[in-house]
């Protein structure tokens, strides 16, 4: 689908991004911004302004020096001028400035933003200002040209966007991992138990089953006290669910998984974020394995039980020894998407003592229908199954597990009242942000983290 643009009557000025397309040398624009960095020389000055719309911002140059005596890094203004081609070789066009208006004064003895305090922990504690910052600038960008794609990718597949709630009932996998909604958990909702999602998969089952293919992006929250770089306590989910009505199971799920990400990717790597974070990274082989990984080369898929072999045959002093039975670590993960296959790794047919109960039984008794996504550097990103579509085996799945009784008899009910067989997953959002972007931590591939114990602003 191609948006074109209608004829608007109301048209905001062009951004600094949008300058080059729409700019020639010669044209009195006017450009408000940030303000990076002042130069003070003798006979001219310069200043770099910033509206976050690129990373390079925009030189402006001016000839009357006095126009920069209130200018201060991180004050906001706006500036009136004419375009002019550029001497320098980092911009085709810049601005002579010939009047500044002061929008918003900054200090710049305390201004927080410092060139030589720009850690990562530092600018945790200053989340209200980090996205002035080039690099959380290119990730935010980065995360608006993901959704941009992921819209346009489901729709060219007929899947229809849905919003599921946030407030709900149940604990969608059964693992206890969720976020009460009050101080007392007797009384939280109107006198009923409530929680904050983990997951909208329950309720994205209930669309499917009028919809045929549905997905959502929605924020999950998960009670959990991981402390490592890919977990937080609020993050955002991309879900799908669709009726597989020719029964290729997990095969067609990772084919379709393939498929969005190759999609997906190859609109962001031809993008303005995915070169402003990678082309200031010293180590360029990881976004060489990422362009590679958009080759037409299936992804390589591999059975739980082979996975574990693997494992078991490297000779690799792992610090847990991996066994039939017992989850993959974040270091055996680790191994198998960086050493052993180096790129993209499906791993599929866990054993169902490890996975929840919506997932589909195989023959053999042992393992379930589904795969985790394994990414170098990232490790899990997507996992999805097969869905129990069967209601007696999915009744005993869940008492089995201890979520049934009446917060679950809609979702028994849904295979009862015409209930297709019907796969679906989900993909952590930042862990995929991280993925393409090479931030090491989640943490810096969303805007407000929050994680175990740690919830600023
Ligand atoms: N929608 C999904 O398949 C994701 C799965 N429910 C999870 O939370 O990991």
């Amino acid at each position: 689908m191609k948006w074109t643009v209608p004829r608007l009557s109301y048209k905001l000025p062009p951004t600094i991004a949008q300058i080059p397309k729409s700019g020639r040398p010669g044209q009195e624009i006017s450009v408000t911004g940030f303000i990076r960095s002042v130069r003070r020389q003798k006979r001219v000055s310069f200043a770099v302004i910033s509206d976050g719309s690129n990373a390079s911002g925009l030189q402006a140059v001016f000839a009357n020096s006095s126009l920069v005596d209130n200018l201060t890094n991180g004050a906001s203004a706006r500036f009136s001028g004419k375009l002019v081609e550029s001497p320098g070789k980092k911009q085709d066009l810049e601005l002579a400035v010939d009047q500044v208006e002061v929008l918003g004064a900054c200090d710049a003895a305390t201004y927080p933003i410092q060139k030589q305090t720009l850690s990562v922990e530092h600018l945790r504690n200053n989340l209200h200002l980090r996205s002035r910052t080039t690099r959380t600038g290119a990730m935010l960008r980065m995360r608006s040209q993901l959704m941009k794609s992921m819209f346009l990718y489901f729709d060219s597949q007929g899947f229809q966007f849905t919003h599921t709630p946030i407030l709900t009932s149940n604990d969608a996998e059964g693992a206890g991992e969720t976020f009460s909604i009050a101080d007392d958990p007797e009384e939280p909702f109107f006198g009923r138990p409530a929680h904050l999602t983990v997951s909208a998969q329950l309720h994205l089952e209930a669309l499917m089953a009028g919809l045929s293919r549905v997905y959502t992006l929605s924020p999950c929250f998960r009670a959990e006290h991981s402390q490592t770089n890919r977990h937080l306590a609020e993050f955002w989910m991309l879900e799908a669910e669709w009726i597989d009505a020719s029964r290729e199971g997990v095969q067609g799920l990772c084919s379709l998984v393939e498929d969005s990400l190759k999609a997906l990717a190859a609109d962001i790597v031809a993008g303005e974020p995915f070169s402003a974070l990678w082309d200031t990274h010293k180590d360029d082989t990881r976004r060489q394995a990422i362009l590679a990984c958009l080759d037409a080369a299936p992804w390589r898929r591999m059975t739980y039980s082979d996975a574990v072999e693997h494992l078991i045959a490297s000779g690799v002093q792992f610090e847990h020894t991996p066994t039939w039975g017992s989850g993959l670590q974040s270091e055996h993960e680790k191994w198998l998407a960086e050493q052993f296959v180096a790129g993209p790794v499906f791993v599929t047919d866990y054993p169902k003592s490890l996975k929840p109960f919506y997932m589909m039984e195989n023959d053999d008794g042992k393992t379930v229908a589904c795969f985790d996504l394994l990414v170098p550097h990232v490790g899990e990103l997507v996992g999805g199954s097969v869905r129990e579509a069967r209601p007696d085996v999915l009744k005993a799945k869940m008492e089995a597990a201890g979520v049934s009784g009446k917060e679950y008899e809609w979702y028994q009910q849904l295979r009862e009242f015409g209930g297709a067989p019907h796969v679906g997953y989900g993909m952590g959002f930042e862990r995929l942000v991280s993925w393409l972007s090479g931030i090491e931590n989640v943490r810096e591939c969303v805007a407000m983290p929050r994680w175990s114990g740690k919830m600023l602003l």
